[in-house]
């Protein structure tokens, strides 16, 4: 389905859990979380309920985001079940790929089409410092795994940020030469107010650049799958590629494909955007599908054309970034 802008909304980001294994420091506070009990949170089959009619109006790839999806239980299972739904193509998982490696196997088997990895440093000790527990080790036999058992492309998402990774960037772009994995470089949002959040931490996409092409040419024309936002280089002789996101910078809204559903129901038109439409109310008062159809027509025709990144969070908009998935 298009929306008011003409664009061709087809790719539905699923939260499936607002809780994490890590916390990393650009998206969840250490303390005082206050997850979602279990009633708020939609069942597995509601949210395949959720997808089958999303599916109707147009939906045609289902990312599982979160929170950390692999810490939901039973999350092989609504893999299997989105993968089984006709109209659906793509089964991709953003992770960060703590737990990975030990569900690759089942994950692929139920339908699994893609993993993107988060990852923002390859120092063991900066690791742990940003997502404030984590094991590098951990992350790196997932992205093995990955490679192992033929899954492609995979990807590595870096959040880059000032005087925390900045220094590791042509690390990321080495090994995305050496292997193929395909890295691309983020830059910092300042999403759900946290105190980490720093103009002076920003990194632009084009200092990124600037930082790379001192020692690497790339070229445009990498034609790595993908629905997402990234602009996509290949580097010469390399088996991966890079690519950037410029969230802040140099928006891409107007190619923007996407909604998004949070763990508790919520469908939201954009990442940035305050507005949501209730849809396990709807469900908890028995709408017909023909009525949920119409909930997800109007989260897309209501899109907004972009975001308003700049002028701030606003603090009347309640969520952190791992209540909406990313
Ligand atoms: N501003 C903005 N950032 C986004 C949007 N979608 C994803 N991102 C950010 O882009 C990064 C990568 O997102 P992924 O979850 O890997 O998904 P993707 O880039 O759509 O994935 P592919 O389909 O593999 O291209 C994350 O940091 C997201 O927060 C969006 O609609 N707007
Ligand atoms: C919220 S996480 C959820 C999925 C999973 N836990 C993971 O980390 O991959 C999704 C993506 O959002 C990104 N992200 C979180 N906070 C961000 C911020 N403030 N700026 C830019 N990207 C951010 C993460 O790096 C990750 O790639
Ligand atoms: S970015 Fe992902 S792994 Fe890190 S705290 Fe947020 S949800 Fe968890
Ligand atoms: S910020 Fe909003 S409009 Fe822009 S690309 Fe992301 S979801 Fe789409």
């Amino acid at each position: 389905m298009f929306d008011s802008y003409a664009r061709e909304i087809n790719y539905l980001r699923v939260s499936v859990t607002d809780r994490c294994n890590l916390r990393c420091k650009y998206c969840m506070p250490e303390e005082g979380i206050e997850s979602l009990g279990h009633t708020n949170v939609l069942a597995l089959e509601e949210i395949v309920h959720l997808i089958r009619v999303a599916a109707r109006v147009g939906i045609r790839k289902v990312r599982l985001t979160g929170g950390e999806p692999l810490v939901r239980k039973n999350i092989t299972d609504l893999v299997e079940q989105i993968a089984k739904i006709p109209q659906i193509t793509d089964v991709a998982i953003t992770t960060n790929g703590v737990l990975f490696a030990d569900m690759a196997e089942e994950l692929k088997a139920a339908g699994l089409t893609r993993v993107n990895f988060s990852l923002d440093s390859l120092e063991p000790d900066s690791f742990n410092y940003i997502t404030s527990r984590g094991r590098l080790s951990d992350v790196t036999r997932s992205i093995a795994k990955a490679l192992e058992m033929g899954m492609a492309p995979v990807k590595i998402n870096t959040v880059v940020m000032k005087g925390i990774n900045d220094h590791e960037i042509l690390d990321f772009v080495k090994l995305a030469k050496e292997m193929p994995l395909h890295v691309r470089f983020i830059e910092f949002m300042p999403i759900g107010d946290l105190p980490f959040y720093q103009t002076d931490r920003v990194v632009s996409v084009s200092e990124i650049k600037e930082i790379i092409e001192q020692q690497y040419d790339l070229y445009k024309g990498s034609t790595v799958q993908g629905n997402g936002p990234a602009k996509c280089y290949q580097i010469n002789g390399g088996l991966g590629s890079v690519g950037f996101i410029s969230a802040m910078s140099d928006h891409f809204c107007s190619e923007c494909n996407r909604i998004r559903m949070t763990a508790d129901g919520k469908l939201r038109g954009c990442l940035f955007g305050k507005q949501e439409i209730n849809l396990k109310m709807a469900l908890q008062n028995g709408a017909s599908d023909e009525k949920i159809a119409h909930l997800f027509s109007k989260a897309i025709r209501e899109k907004p054309n972009r975001h308003y990144m700049t002028e701030g969070w606003g603090a009347d908009n309640k969520r952190k970034m791992y209540q909406i998935g990313g």
